[in-house]
């Protein structure tokens, strides 16, 4: 049996073009051909199932080797084997029909991924590195002639008669000068647990030697003997292939220090598990995160069959739980098309809703169940539930249950309960209930202990994403409104009838703002007199709250670029009903007055921290002086 013949592409010739533009991923090759090897394997022991196939099947296995010297790497498999004929139907009539389309859109094509699944060109992957390719297989049909099949890149194929004498086949790459980088134990082996760690039929790659325990020496010390076996390098089974009752805890921790050897263990996991609309396996796991937004991305290892493709989820996970970790396995989603494609893609959209929801259920379950311990993970999982919380609509109406609200006293309300907290007195004269907040609980105390004497309550947000959780907390809530601790004085964070009448008459009111206004030469801030508690510090510097979120949002490049280029202003409240006001009236002298007006001021920037430089020092002198 020799023939020769020409491959049928209606090109002159397709290598060249396939090793141009694949380039940046060849390492991809072993993965198609080793997928293809997995694939006759389980096709055998599909026939066999049915009935069509009596032979033995034998312990179906896939082997990777290379030759260093010959310069090749051959991948053998006992599966089903293919004909000569098979070979011309499979591999010559390559399977993308039409050449054409390929010469067109592989144009557009970003990466090899996306040619390769598309066109149906897994084996053809293989002259990405290598000049030669040889086919050497045995059908498992009665009869069969094994039959070898070479090819030099070109577009012209030889068949002739192969040398197998057992079922399968063996793919044999010559690899070509460019690409010899790969005839090597390290790199194989590490293209092998990236794509290969988990397929479903062992992967034998070479040898390997272990020191087993061999008894003990006249001594009575332990012997040790070298034991070789082959070194299959992947898990036939990983977790996700099996039923969420065969397993413990234990498994599902270990499964995660495989995958992340140097994490911290997970808070808690998610198995998934569809067959309908979609197919879908995998495990989630919650990690420990507190503020490393970006640091942990891309943790989630998305698999098709058990061949891992990415660990690029975008689009498949909702961006809110890109910080999981873990994996994901379908064979229902297009693992080779573009990422418009992606996006606009039903099942993709379907996955990413089922997702969102059996995480959601999962927390509404733990919270439910267990209050406390839910509670003990809050500032780990916090992040992630406000994130979605904002993010994505689906999630915040069940969120929406099990989002909590921390106060500086570290206790934690749902948003209901807290609503009953602090509704009798935290509604402002019009009816509209005013939540406080910290973001700073050191630098705001203070401010934080003067609206805690007056009973109101305050929240932390110091989360990165708190910014927008107070914004959303807002417009979803109704007539609730959210202010920063320092945003006014106690006594006018929330608008009251029952304000404290003032002491002073008008013309001592003016008289006081312009002792202050005179002492405070610091641009950009407004001296104002109010009648406040007694009990109030005689000055505060307040921020505007609404100014101020102006600005971080400015500041966040969320185009509010007109109040970002405002400088910063202040508001200087004296508290009129302060006894130190009486003194400053009672002096009448402007330097004495004047003094007492900066000093005031200044432990006010104090306790705030904006007090520095010259202006601490000017401080700390006058403050020597005075006593
Ligand atoms: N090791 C093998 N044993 C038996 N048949 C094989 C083997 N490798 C390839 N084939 C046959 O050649 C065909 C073409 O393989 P190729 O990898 O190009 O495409 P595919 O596997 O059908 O699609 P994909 O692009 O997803 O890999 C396969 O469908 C299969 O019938």
């Amino acid at each position: 049996m020799q023939e020769k013949g020409t491959i049928s592409i209606h090109t002159e010739n397709i290598f060249p073009i396939i090793k141009k533009f694949l380039y940046s991923d060849n390492e991809i090759f072993l993965r198609e051909l080793v997928s293809n090897a997995v694939d006759a394997t389980q096709k055998i022991k599909r026939l066999s199932s049915l009935g069509q196939y009596n032979g033995e099947l034998g312990e179906l296995q896939v082997e990777v080797a290379f030759d260093e010297a010959a310069k090749t790497i051959t991948i053998s498999d006992n599966g089903l084997g293919m004909t000569a004929d098979e070979i011309k139907k499979y591999i010559n009539q390559i399977a993308f029909s039409g050449a054409t389309e390929f010469m067109e859109k592989f144009k557009e094509a970003k990466d090899a991924n996306e040619i390769i699944g598309r066109f149906g060109l897994g084996f053809y992957s293989a002259f990405m590195v290598a000049d030669k390719v040889e086919i050497n297989t045995l059908s498992y049909q009665e009869g069969a002639e094994p039959a070898r099949w070479t090819c030099d890149g070109s577009t012209e194929f030889e068949i002739s008669e192969g040398s197998r004498t057992t079922r399968g086949t063996d793919i044999i790459l010559y690899v070509n000068k460019d690409s010899e980088e790969f005839v090597d134990k390290q790199k194989l082996q590490g293209i092998l647990d990236k794509y290969a760690k988990f397929l479903p039929v062992p992967i034998k790659f070479g040898e390997r030697t272990d020191s087993v325990p061999d008894g003990e020496d006249e001594e009575g010390k332990p012997k040790y003997m070298q034991v070789v076996s082959d070194n299959i390098i992947n898990e036939t089974t990983p977790i996700w292939t099996k039923s969420p009752s065969e397993l413990k805890d234990e498994d599902y921790l270990q499964f995660y220090k495989e995958l992340y050897p140097f994490s911290e263990d997970p808070l808690f996991w998610i198995h998934l598990n569809v067959d309908y609309p979609f197919n879908l396996t995998g495990v989630l796991y919650f990690p420990k995160v507190k503020n490393d937004f970006d640091f942990q991305r891309n943790k989630i290892k998305l698999f098709s069959r058990q061949v891992f493709i990415t660990d690029e989820v975008k689009d498949i996970v909702p961006e809110f739980l890109m910080l999981l970790h873990g994996v994901i396995d379908s064979p229902d989603i297009p693992l080779n098309v573009s990422r418009s494609f992606l996006q606009a893609d039903s099942n993709v959209k379907k996955i990413n809703t089922y997702i969102t929801k059996k995480v959601a259920d999962k927390l509404s379950e733990i919270f439910k169940a267990d209050r406390k311990a839910y509670e003990e993970k809050w500032s780990d999982i916090g992040l992630f539930v406000k994130y979605g919380y904002v993010s994505d609509e689906k999630f915040a109406e069940k969120a929406k249950d099990f989002v909590l609200l921390t106060n500086t006293v570290k206790e934690n309300y749902t948003l209901t309960e807290y609503k009953e907290k602090v509704e009798a007195v935290q509604t402002d004269k019009d009816g509209q209930l005013v939540y406080i907040y910290t973001n700073e609980p050191e630098k705001q105390d203070s401010f934080i202990q003067s609206a805690t004497k007056k009973g109101y309550d305050v929240l932390v947000m110091n989360s990165p994403i708190d910014n927008h959780f107070v914004g959303h907390l807002e417009q979803k809530l109704e007539k609730t409104s959210l202010k920063r601790v320092d945003a006014d004085v106690a006594d006018k964070l929330i608008k009251k009838d029952d304000a404290p009448a003032t002491v002073l008459t008008d013309e001592q009111v003016t008289q006081v703002k312009a002792v202050f206004e005179k002492a405070i030469t610091k641009p950009g801030f407004k001296v104002e007199l109010e009648s406040l508690n007694p009990e109030e510090l005689p000055v505060t510097v307040t921020m505007d709250e609404f100014m101020r979120r102006m600005k971080e949002m400015a500041q966040m490049g969320g185009g509010m670029g007109f109040y970002g280029n405002m400088p910063d202003s202040y508001k200087v409240v004296v508290n009129g009903n302060h006894k130190l006001i009486n003194r400053i009236l009672e002096t009448g002298d402007e330097a004495a007055q004047s003094q007492l007006a900066k000093q005031a001021f200044d432990l006010a920037l104090l306790s705030q921290g904006l007090l520095t430089g010259a202006e601490l020092t000017e401080f700390v002198n006058r403050s020597v002086s005075l006593i």
